[in-house]
């Protein structure tokens, strides 16, 4: 992975070297900090630990029942679910991978009526094994397989905590089950059981994957020049503090859209704290030139474009043709005009003084993808440190579990009925 932070600097909001220098010598205490944390398998801090710590072989021996499925229908929310989707949407495999994280009945019902449940492995994922939408889910998906007359305890597997209703299922069925790493909040568990079991079931390379988050392991250093991952989470955490509230994280790649909405959970939970935090908004290069791009240059000088792209790429020829002022397209291709395009973006945000950081790999495969994912949790816990929160909780998502989960009679809470009292104002 590497990152180029040049058209961040002199913008608006923007970095000077002095800036850099300054906080060069704050980068250097965090990441003694983080290795101290690492070292300690502290909690939070042991996620950045698993490119090592992972176990490759406990998750091929727990796929390994199921033997060469059709689809993997894994059923799970937020870090549960966003890792192993990033891998599955970035990677070609002939097992098609499918994702259960919301609870929306047409979606689940229109899913559910297209799979061949007898050929499909069910990957119950859930770190607390109680949270409302996965668990109801799993619900669904079992009677599912039971009118289809599945065994579903011969097609599911879990990956959950030692306790909690998903581990008693398992127990209770002898169903396989895998663990989910301990210290590891969900949404930095990708390069653990809970993101590589459905690569593994797809036929990927897991080990590649975890290589290249090792290659992130020693990319960090006590310095934002000779770090990628520490130059980006510190030159994003210096562009908020200037004003810079928002991130649009652009991929120029379609295999890597979901890779930003795994991002964007990262960024959001982790460093959303205390009134502070970083926007992420989810774009994609080069749809969103035409529709977001307009604000990201011309609104208000309040936020930073994340530039991401793969330099190397399949390629499609764009035929000659003779249609009137297009005669430049014919004979190019599809990825020199998506470069020309990642170009010219890159070029008109620096021209408008609006900072922008380009983050490359050099392929989107297992590897690539390994380091990218590692280059960004280091980035957010590097963040969190120079913003001093708490990079590994997530309190503010409890209040509204527990307004749902009251509203539906699980329980006295006060949110739910807090919920009663909203302030209407309604136009019909
Ligand atoms: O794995 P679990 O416990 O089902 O949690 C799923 C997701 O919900 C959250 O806990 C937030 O509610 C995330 O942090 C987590 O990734």
């Amino acid at each position: 992975m590497e990152v180029d932070i040049g058209n961040a600097l002199g913008t608006q909001p923007g970095l000077t070297e002095e800036t850099l220098d300054r906080l060069d010598d704050r980068v250097a205490d965090a990441d003694d900090r983080i290795a101290r944390g690492m070292a300690d398998d502290e909690f939070g801090y042991a996620s950045l630990n698993l490119p090592e710590t992972a176990d490759p072989a406990a998750i091929r021996a727990a796929v390994e029942p199921f033997d060469e499925p059709e689809a993997v229908l894994t059923v799970g929310i937020g870090g549960s679910a966003l890792g192993a989707a990033t891998l599955a949407d970035a990677l070609e495999s002939d097992v098609d991978a499918y994702f259960l994280d919301n609870v929306d009945p047409d979606a689940v019902d229109a899913l559910l009526a297209s799979l061949p449940l007898e050929e499909v492995v069910v990957n119950v994922v859930s770190r607390s094994g109680t949270t409302a939408e996965t668990l109801a889910n799993f619900l669904v998906v079992r009677e599912a397989m039971a009118d289809a007359g599945v065994d579903w305890t011969e097609r599911t597997l879990v990956t959950t905590g030692e306790s909690g209703n998903l581990r008693r299922l398992a127990e209770t069925h002898d169903l396989p089950a895998l663990d989910v790493p301990e210290g590891v909040p969900g949404r930095f568990s990708v390069l653990s059981t809970v993101g590589l079991a459905v690569a593994a079931l797809q036929g990927h390379d897991v080990e590649a994957v975890l290589a290249g988050g090792r290659d992130g392991m020693a990319s960090l250093a006590g310095s934002l020049r000779e770090s990628p991952a520490y130059a980006y989470g510190a030159t994003t955490y210096a562009l908020a503090e200037r004003g810079a509230l928002t991130n649009a994280f652009m991929p120029y790649s379609e295999s890597l859209e979901t890779f930003a909405e795994w991002f964007a959970q990262l960024w959001a939970e982790s460093l959303g704290k205390d009134g502070l935090g970083q926007t992420p908004a989810r774009a994609l290069g080069a749809t969103d030139q035409h529709s977001q791009l307009q604000l990201y240059r011309a609104g208000p000088a309040d936020k930073l474009v994340t530039l991401v792209r793969p330099r190397e790429r399949a390629d499609s020829r764009i035929p000659e043709t003779d249609l009137e002022g297009l005669s430049y397209l014919g004979g190019s291709s599809l990825g020199d005009l998506l470069d020309a395009e990642f170009a010219a973006t890159e070029a008109s945000l620096a021209a408008a003084d609006v900072p922008n950081v380009r983050v490359e790999i050099d392929r989107v495969d297992e590897r690539a993808l390994g380091e990218l994912l590692y280059g960004m949790e280091a980035a957010c816990v590097l963040y969190g440190e120079l913003a001093s929160v708490s990079t590994f909780t997530q309190p503010a998502v409890e209040w509204g579990k527990k307004a749902a989960r009251g509203l539906l009679g699980g329980g006295d809470f006060p949110e739910a009925e807090a919920v009663a009292d909203k302030r209407e104002f309604r136009i019909d």
